[in-house]
């Protein structure tokens, strides 16, 4: 029974999700438009209580005698006192003409002056095109975007766009309301002035004003102009208005109506003005906050490039970026000599597609020992006994000798491809280290002469002092596994960020590759796991590269690496952007550079780390570090997962158990997700992040899968697994 009110509930809210985005974007110009002249008018009682009191007095008997003279016909619309009461204004047929009292010849004719909040009132009312449909339809529309708004979150603070937009809209929720809806009852007629009846057909100012002129003191005339349904807006500086209809004058003894006032701003003077500009300055902000998200997030999702007409496809696999660098380094080159490209990431890739392009490119790295890329096997799942029959390929490999299997990730792709019926055009390119020259023969030989631009750089070689080490895990608990901080320091400053990668090759072994998990120049941070195997005797080894880094090396030893980017799995450059990171055991490591990157940054967006270990007190790596982090507001959220001990969750449990939270970190704050671990806590995350989406979105299945592809092919969704 809960389950299914919760997804009633569920499918409401999408449904009201859909229509707050779709009506603000489906009329975001009108709704700009609207609320930004609204915003402008709300000066207008501010400027008004700012002008000095009209105190002109003008000789009535003179008016009357004028406006008769130079109007016998009654055909001016509007009537007001000039040059300081020695003269009057008539608007006739669009024609400003100014007359003397004294004689009542025409002083001067032009053409209406530019009157700035006229007009600008004229952009709110109707377009200046006489469209006022539109803007009761936008105000209509506002009406049910504000009120949808509040219902679709709580005011929950993130320093993020949709973070700002939310607490906006909440915190200033009644004047927001308020415009709209006071605009939706004014297009109604409801809480208007109370008007006589407009009976005896129409009437004109001149009329008006000289039946007037027995019951109105008209020394005091300010305006006196056409009106609704042939009335006439007698305005005084008494202050005093009256309604002039054929038959009657009568005094406006309520004012414009509480509902106009408040529309206007005009209820308390220049300080209710004000309060309106704030309320249409939030409109207006919420209004353009709102766009931009959806416009960031659709850019982001949809980063595949895709030219029209695209004949050639450009596939990578990548683990560190370097093949998915050249792949785009390779479609821009195609691009500038003219050729239209698709270039994708190959686990974006439908294999079905592969038959629509004349010429496919697959560069695709190796990872772990001798494995496919993430990207790569998943192309090989979504393959699975589908034919490729007629598909040509070429093949660029990267990789490195000192691995066992060398370049053994695309042996594997294309044995698969061919075992489906594809056909390489010719033999594989491998490069050894440092791909750029094999990468240029490789294009070259495809597309003599080829111009091509600056090469992704290569990893740079460094010589690092080992500074101190700390042990991070209980000592005597065999259910856990040793793990160290270490900290290593250069001789000067070195250009990366968290998440790139310290490659470390003791002399004749592979190298090994660390996450760094710092953020100062001259020191990188590695977290580190001793790895531990038995011989076939029991004799107890140590894996060579971490065995040096937590045991061997004497402090204060020098160490010769390598600085490897690892572009795809940084945190967002903008850190505004909300952020999820998910890891497990040593996986943590880059995040511990992720967070004090936002260490001190009042533009740092809210973070929340996901962890998960074996136990709390044995292996909850950095804990008290995090543990401050949290309680200083550099990190927003942490959250554990203790598999060894309590309800023995893991990760993805707790992902679900916090699945309304993350959801809304998602879908709303549009969080990018960065996860690092095990392989096998790829597919473990993925699903739960699928579930969530289901559960606590409103998404199909479908939906969801496509969604968080379009995630990892934006970026949006970055893993950094191992082992
Ligand atoms: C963790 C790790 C494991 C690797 N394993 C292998 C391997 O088994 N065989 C190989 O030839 N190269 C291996 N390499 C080398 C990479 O394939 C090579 O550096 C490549 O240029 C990386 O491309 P990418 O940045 O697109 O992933 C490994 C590199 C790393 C970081």
């Amino acid at each position: 029974m809960g389950r299914i009110v919760f997804m009633v509930f569920t499918d409401i809210k999408r449904r009201l999700v859909w229509l707050h985005r779709w009506l603000a974007l489906g009329l975001a110009p009108l709704l700009l438009l609207v609320t930004l002249t609204g915003g402008i008018l709300a000066f207008v009682p501010v400027t008004e209580s700012l002008a000095p009191a009209d105190s002109t007095r003008i000789d009535s008997a003179a008016l009357l005698r004028t406006i008769n003279g130079a109007d016998p016909e009654g055909k001016a619309t509007m009537v007001m006192p000039a040059d300081g009461g020695s003269a009057v204004t008539l608007v006739r047929d669009g024609l400003w003409q100014t007359y003397a009292l004294e004689g009542g010849q025409l002083l001067r004719e032009a053409p209406p002056p530019f009157d700035f909040f006229h007009t600008v009132e004229g952009l709110h009312r109707n377009l200046l095109i006489g469209a006022g449909i539109l803007v009761e339809i936008a105000a209509w529309a506002m009406l049910a975007i504000t009120v949808i708004g509040p219902l679709l979150a709580w005011p929950r603070f993130a320093n993020s766009l949709m973070g700002w937009h939310r607490v906006a809209g909440w915190v200033a929720l009644p004047l927001v309301l308020m415009l709209p809806l006071t605009g939706v009852l004014m297009t109604l007629g409801i809480g208007g002035p109370s008007l006589p009846p407009a009976t005896g057909g129409p009437t004109t100012p001149v009329a008006a004003l000289t039946r007037a002129a027995d019951s109105v003191d008209l020394s005091d005339l300010t305006l006196a102009r056409s009106f609704r349904q042939g009335r006439v807006l007698i305005t005084t500086s008494a202050p005093a208005t009256y309604v002039a209809t054929a038959t009657e004058i009568a005094p406006l003894t309520g004012g414009p109506g509480l509902v106009r006032e408040l529309h206007e701003g005009t209820w308390a003077g220049a300080w209710s003005g004000l309060l309106n500009a704030v309320g249409a300055a939030v409109l207006f902000g919420l209004t353009a906050t709102g766009i931009l998200s959806w416009w960031r997030r659709r850019r982001a999702d949809r980063a595949r490039s895709s030219d029209q007409g695209a004949r050639i496809l450009i596939a990578h696999a990548s683990h560190t970026g370097t093949a998915a660098a050249l792949a785009h380094a390779s479609a821009e080159a195609l691009r500038r000599r003219g050729d239209p490209v698709a270039c994708a990431a190959l686990g974006a890739v439908d294999p079905a597609e592969l038959a629509g392009y004349e010429t496919v490119l697959l560069i695709a790295s190796t990872t772990g020992e001798g494995e496919l890329p993430d990207s790569g096997r998943r192309f090989l799942a979504a393959l699975g006994t589908r034919r490729l029959d007629g598909v040509r390929y070429r093949m660029l490999a990267l990789g490195d000798r000192r691995y066992a299997h060398f370049c053994g990730g695309a042996h594997r792709l294309d044995e698969a491809l061919i075992a489906a019926g594809a056909r390489p055009a010719a033999p594989m390119a491998c490069a050894d280290g440092d791909p750029a020259a094999t990468w240029r023969d490789w294009l070259d030989a495809q597309f003599p002469g080829l111009e091509l631009g600056a090469l992704p750089a290569a990893d740079r070689k460094l010589s690092l002092t080992l500074e101190s080490r700390t042990l991070l895990t209980a000592e005597n608990d065999d259910e856990v596994s040793e793990s160290w901080h270490i900290v290593l320091t250069a001789d000067e400053d070195l250009d990366y960020r968290p998440g790139d990668l310290l490659m470390f090759a003791p002399p004749g072994a592979a190298p090994r590759s660390y996450s760094i998990g710092s953020a100062e120049p001259r020191r990188i941070g590695l977290t580190v796991g001793l790895a531990r195997y038995r011989d076939a005797d029991g004799q107890e080894h140590f894996g060579l590269a971490s065995g040096l880094l937590c045991r061997g090396l004497a402090l204060g030893s020098r160490i010769e690496a390598a600085l490897h980017r690892h572009e795809a799995f940084r945190a967002p450059a903008d850190l505004a952007r909300p952020l999820v990171m998910i890891a497990g055991g040593c996986g943590v490591a880059p995040f511990i550079g992720f967070i004090d990157e936002r260490r001190g940054r009042a533009d740092a967006g809210p973070s929340w780390l996901i962890f998960g270990c074996r136990k709390q007190e044995g292996d909850f790596l950095h804990r008290a570090r995090l543990e401050a982090d949290l309680a200083d507001g550099t990190l927003t959220r942490l959250s554990t997962a203790f598999s060894r001990e309590g309800e023995r969750l893991h990760v993805q449990d707790r992902m679900r158990a916090e699945g309304r939270e993350l959801c809304r970190w998602l879908v709303e704050d549009g969080a990018f997700v960065r996860v690092c671990g095990r392989s096998d806590l790829g597919l473990g995350v993925e699903a739960a992040l699928a579930d969530v989406l289901v559960d606590f979105g409103g998404r199909t299945r479908e939906a969801a899968r496509v969604e968080i592809e379009g995630w990892r092919q934006s970026g949006r969704l970055a893993f950094d697994l191992f082992g």
